[in-house]
């Protein structure tokens, strides 16, 4: 099987320069006109009504494009052509606003395709923890008829077939085909790094699979539909705003429908536009009712609202994160509190035993071979590391398949915080944290000396994660041997993006399993505001539930099985790529560079997201409002001679007025593509002197914009018309 060169998913159109430094930070705000056009086709299928009728402002506007169209034909006039022309423009340019925000996620979905390729899996029969290959079957099956539960092999060189966590067994895997990135990153079974991706190729060694996925369901193909946008709902602040939009169009409907001089308008007009003489007086209404109609409802909005929402799904699949809905992405947009999980996401994860802690007169040798033999079924990083370290630094005996054939394991769980084994020959050796081993010794008649708090001290003041080892025979009361040093490291960094969230009105907490002594040196030196530890998945979930109640919108970062429902909790959950499948089917976003720091990015994009939807709403509407008073003098000043004193526009006549309004409103929508597509600038600072600025900006530039560009439309080009 030949390697399939590996596909970026966050490619981009040819124009950007392949050494843009990170694959991310690429496709400026520019807009191609090439893009427009290649955009074209698809927006003219959008001219579909029934399609349209999600988008009620501009289903009201293809209606009127109608209805003047249907006028024109009967009584044709120039006037008539033009201003048909132009309502239909305008529909078109909205569709185009959609289009073009479409067609950059179904370039990255073309490229995902080519990756899910059919494979073949080696899918095993009988297997169980430990087996040798000889041990159970093996059989060749399509990798397409893999279910959920099946396990499969995969050995260096081959493709893994499907989803699944690995469940036996340490790989170097090559994620480039997902995540962009070449360097390969280890996969291993137990840990917080236990999910591997369909698609992706095993580098060296070989893991057995448990298949988490149904077929048609992996990750890849969620990837697809989601840049394709193919299952995108409307989020609830865009039901929101859509619902003001119908009731703006509704009002405004009613409005000009009841406009009583229209008939007396009509005449005048004729009179002044000696081409439309051809009109009747009514088609003279109808058009120019029509086109005051579709200036004076929001337009601009309806016209970008879709197009704003998939852009910023866009940018953040830019920076290589999935977010699973739009909805998830608006929240980030509002988040006050940030969770992070400590192992794998503010520390690298990769615990590893790096000493011994006897306590008191316990012998080096006994910790290390309880600790050992507490370890030989644990496939958690933590167990397999204590066992490497334990046979590297200390004579052990070899005979621990003699003493712990027939053993009962005890598996680690993230509520018991502890592990360990009961031996046949009545032993029971247990480790884990501190605590959790103290009361366990406590409860079985032991006593815990007080020598101990010096060994875990020592420990955790370095950041280092302490696991007390005890024993406990049956007859004698249960002992404390000693501690295990785990050492992790903080990655590297961090304190100043947590400097810019707290600058963003955003507080960090971590949140963790260990003792409160690490915590705290860990939390020290990541620089987190707050922490959380000894926490059991139920204590992560109650501090969300318990912030949420408070009115605050959390975010939470983690990886593991055990932040699993914290994540599904949170209000955006952000599993990194490295964690389990548990974690990564409970968030609502996955960072396929499993970086902590992405969520300040995450952040960034949710309130660009609203600024910009915010402010583009400010403009549309602050606009037809003032398209409508530019307007009303140079139409009604032959009815009303006294609007001549404000009218201060001086157009060349009441048909170019209109005319001018109504081109003006088809191409501002052309116009802020690229506004809408890149996203307003958004610079940390307070949510009160951003609205303020932007009400400024845009809203007073929604006012003035009409005034300048209606007078040059009518100067510069209309009033040339001949007849108008
Ligand atoms: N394999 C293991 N055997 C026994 N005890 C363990 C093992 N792994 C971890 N522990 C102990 O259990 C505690 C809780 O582990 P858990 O994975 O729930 O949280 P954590 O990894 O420390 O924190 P985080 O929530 O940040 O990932 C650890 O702090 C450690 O003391
Ligand atoms: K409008
Ligand atoms: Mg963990």
């Amino acid at each position: 099987m030949t390697a399939p060169a590996p596909v970026r998913p966050v490619l981009d159109n040819a124009a950007q320069p392949p050494d843009s430094g990170s694959p991310r930070r690429v496709r400026g705000g520019m807009l191609d006109p090439k893009q427009l056009l290649l955009a074209l086709p698809e927006a003219l299928r959008k001219l579909n009504p029934v399609a349209l009728l999600r988008n009620p402002v501009m289903f009201v506007t293809e209606v009127g494009a109608a209805l003047t169209t249907f006028i024109a034909i009967g009584h044709p006039s120039l006037f008539g052509w033009l201003i048909t022309g132009w309502l239909w423009l305008t529909v078109v340019f909205a569709n185009l606003a959609e289009a073009v925000a479409e067609s950059r996620g179904k370039a990255q979905a073309d490229s995902l395709r080519r990756t899910r390729q059919q494979t073949t899996a080696r899918r095993v029969v009988g297997w169980e923890p430990g087996a040798s290959a000889a041990s159970y079957l093996e059989e060749t099956v399509p990798s397409a008829e893999l279910q959920r539960g099946d396990t499969v092999v995969v050995a260096a060189g081959e493709l893994v077939p499907g989803d699944g966590d690995v469940i036996e067994g340490v790989a170097s895997v090559d994620e480039s085909a997902i995540t962009g990135e070449s360097a390969p990153v280890i996969r291993e079974s137990g840990g917080d790094r236990s999910a591997v991706t369909g698609g992706t190729r095993v580098l060296s060694d070989r893991i057995v699979v448990r298949i988490t996925q149904q077929p048609g369901e992996s990750f890849l193909d969620r990837m697809i539909a989601l840049v394709e946008g193919a299952n995108r709902q409307k989020t609830p602040n865009e039901l929101a705003l859509n619902l003001l939009l119908v009731m703006l169009t509704f009002v405004f409907l009613v409005a000009v429908v009841t406009l009583q001089p229209m008939a007396i308008f009509s005449k005048e007009f004729m009179k002044a536009a000696p081409d439309t003489a051809a009109l009747n007086a009514q088609g003279v209404t109808g058009i120019v009712l029509v086109s005051l109609l579709v200036c004076l409802i929001p337009t601009t909005i309806g016209a970008l609202l879709s197009a704003i929402g998939i852009a910023g799904m866009d940018r953040l699949v830019q920076r290589n994160v999935l977010a699973m809905s739009g909805r998830a992405v608006e929240a980030a947009g509002d988040v006050n509190t940030l969770l992070l999980d400590k192992t794998g996401t503010i520390t690298y994860g990769n615990r590893q035993a790096s000493g011994f802690l006897p306590i008191g007169s316990v012998p080096p040798g006994r910790l290390a071979r309880a600790a050992v033999l507490s370890s030989l079924a644990d496939q958690t990083p933590e167990g397999r590391s204590i066992v490497t370290f334990a046979r590297r630094h200390y004579q052990l005996p070899e005979q621990d398949a003699a003493v712990t054939d027939g053993a009962t394991w005890v598996p680690f769980s993230a509520s018991t915080r502890m592990s360990g084994v009961d031996l046949p020959d009545g032993r029971r050796l247990r480790k884990g944290a501190v605590a959790a081993v103290a009361l366990w010794v406590r409860e079985h008649g032991g006593e815990v000396p007080a020598s101990l708090d010096a060994c875990v001290e020592q420990v955790s003041a370095s950041g280092g994660t302490p696991l007390a080892v005890a024993e406990y025979e049956g007859e004698e009361p249960a002992r404390l041997l000693g501690v295990v040093h785990l050492k992790d490291v903080v990655k590297p960094g961090l304190a100043e993006r947590f400097a810019e969230l707290r600058r963003m009105g955003i507080r960090t907490v971590m949140i963790t399993g260990d003792n409160p002594a690490t915590a705290k040196a860990i939390a020290e030196e990541a620089g987190v505001d707050d922490f959380l530890a000894e926490a059991t998945p139920e204590d992560k979930l109650a501090l969300i539930k318990r912030e949420q109640a408070g009115g605050h919108l959390i975010a939470m970062t983690g990886d593991g099985t055990n932040d699993a429902p914290a994540l599904a909790q949170a209000d955006v959950g952000v599993a990194m790529n490295t964690g389990t499948s548990a974690a990564k089917e409970a968030g609502n976003m996955v960072d396929l560079d499993s970086d902590p720091t992405k969520i300040i990015e995450i952040v960034e994009i949710g309130k660009q997201l609203l600024i910009t939807r915010g402010a583009l709403t400010a403009f549309s509407i602050a606009n037809d409002i003032a398209k409508y008073f530019a307007i009303l003098p140079a139409m009604f000043g032959g009815v009303y001679p006294a609007l001549n004193a404000v009218n201060i526009m001086h157009l060349h006549s009441p048909a170019s007025a209109i005319l001018s309004a109504v081109i003006f409103n088809a191409v501002v929508i052309i116009a802020l593509i690229p506004l809408a597509l890149r996203g307003v600038r958004y610079r940390p600072s307070s949510a009160s002197a951003l609205l303020t600025r932007n009400l400024w900006v845009y809203g007073l530039g929604g006012v003035i914009a009409p005034f300048l560009a209606i007078k040059f439309i009518d100067f510069a080009l209309v009033q040339f018309i001949p007849g108008i």
